[in-house]
């Protein structure tokens, strides 16, 4: 079907833990990106699509910008601009009760940097964290910063303003055929979703540093006659101490990780599924290309 529909990119852009997974999910209305209490979650650039009447709207959700330092850092920002740049809209997503911190007036200059490019919208997340007149005043502060071509007030958590922004989207992309296919909502692939899922689980139960260190790969899927899957996947770490504070005593975070994991691609596939979870040393890895391109990075981004 091609006549009278449209369909086009939408850049969600922010600084870390703006919000930007959440309005995703919501926007799309099913778990795509993984969402957790800490910041920088997401590392790939994770794509969700959501039907609006006639207008297929591609969600290009780039990781937080923030200053890199690290090289993996640096192509995360890379990847970050470069959804920005496929886009037909940008989103930028403020939080409210922030307001413009130093990271959000980043990245204002870099938008007034760019050349002939597309139009920006302003939506200020989380407004039920403040009052009505701070969210005014805000406003008004933002759109003396740069030329919003629309501003928009939301909760992606509670979902307010949600549906205005997603049908002001729709209304501006422009006529083309759609994409993908109606029913598909993600084009990322399960692998790499299970990947997603196990870090995240790995993310909730480790805390400070060492999780940002940790990778997960799906090696191995093997679909069973019974119906369901069984999945190995490998969790690199980059030091050898962080294999014990992986495994646990006696196996014990392991082994929860993994039940909380299974039981969320069993929920997700709507079928049985067997994990294998292994932990390898890999002191390398953060600067090994391969390991980049699973992540969807490009790893001369960080050169
Ligand atoms: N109160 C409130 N919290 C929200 C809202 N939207 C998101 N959050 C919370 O903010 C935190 C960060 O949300 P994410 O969606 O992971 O943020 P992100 O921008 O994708 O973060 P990165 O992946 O680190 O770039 C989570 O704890 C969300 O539950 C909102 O409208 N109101």
């Amino acid at each position: 079907m091609t006549e009278g529909t449209k369909a086009g990119f939408v850049a969600l852009i922010g600084e870390p833990n703006a919000g930007k997974s959440t309005l995703l999910n919501r926007m799309v209305g099913a778990k795509v990106s993984i969402v957790t209490h800490k910041v920088q979650t997401t590392r790939a650039r994770i794509r969700g699509v959501c039907m609006e009447g006639n207008a297929q709207i591609v969600f290009v959700d780039t990781p937080g910008i923030f200053r890199p330092r690290r090289r993996l850092d640096r192509a995360m920002v890379t990847a970050a601009w470069g959804g920005a740049a496929d886009a037909d809209i940008v989103v930028l997503l403020i939080e409210a009760h922030r307001g413009l911190t130093e990271g959000a007036q980043a990245i204002i200059e870099a938008l007034k940097a760019r050349e002939g490019a597309q139009p920006v919208a302003l939506a200020i997340n989380k407004i039920d964290k403040v009052k009505a007149e701070k969210l005014l005043e805000l406003s008004k502060q933002l759109n003396e910063a740069y030329p919003f071509v629309r501003t928009f007030m939301i909760s992606a958590e509670r979902g307010y303003g949600v549906d205005d922004l997603r049908e002001w989207l729709a209304s501006e992309l422009p006529e083309s055929p759609w994409f993908y296919p109606e029913d598909q909502i993600a084009d990322l692939p399960m692998r790499q979703i299970a990947a997603e899922i196990t870090r995240e689980k790995l993310t909730l139960r480790l805390h400070e540093e060492l999780p940002y260190q940790l990778t997960v790969e799906t090696e191995k899927w093997e679909e069973r006659e019974d119906g369901s899957a069984r999945i190995d996947q490998v969790i690199y770490v980059t030091r050898d101490g962080h294999k014990g504070i992986v495994l646990g005593k006696g196996g014990e975070t392991i082994k929860a990780i993994s039940k909380a994991a299974r039981e969320e691609m069993t929920e997700f596939l709507g079928r049985p599924v067997h994990l294998f979870l292994q932990v390898k040393l890999r002191p390398g890895w953060l600067d090994e290309a391969e390991r980049y391109t699973e992540m969807g990075l490009d790893f001369r981004d960080g050169d």
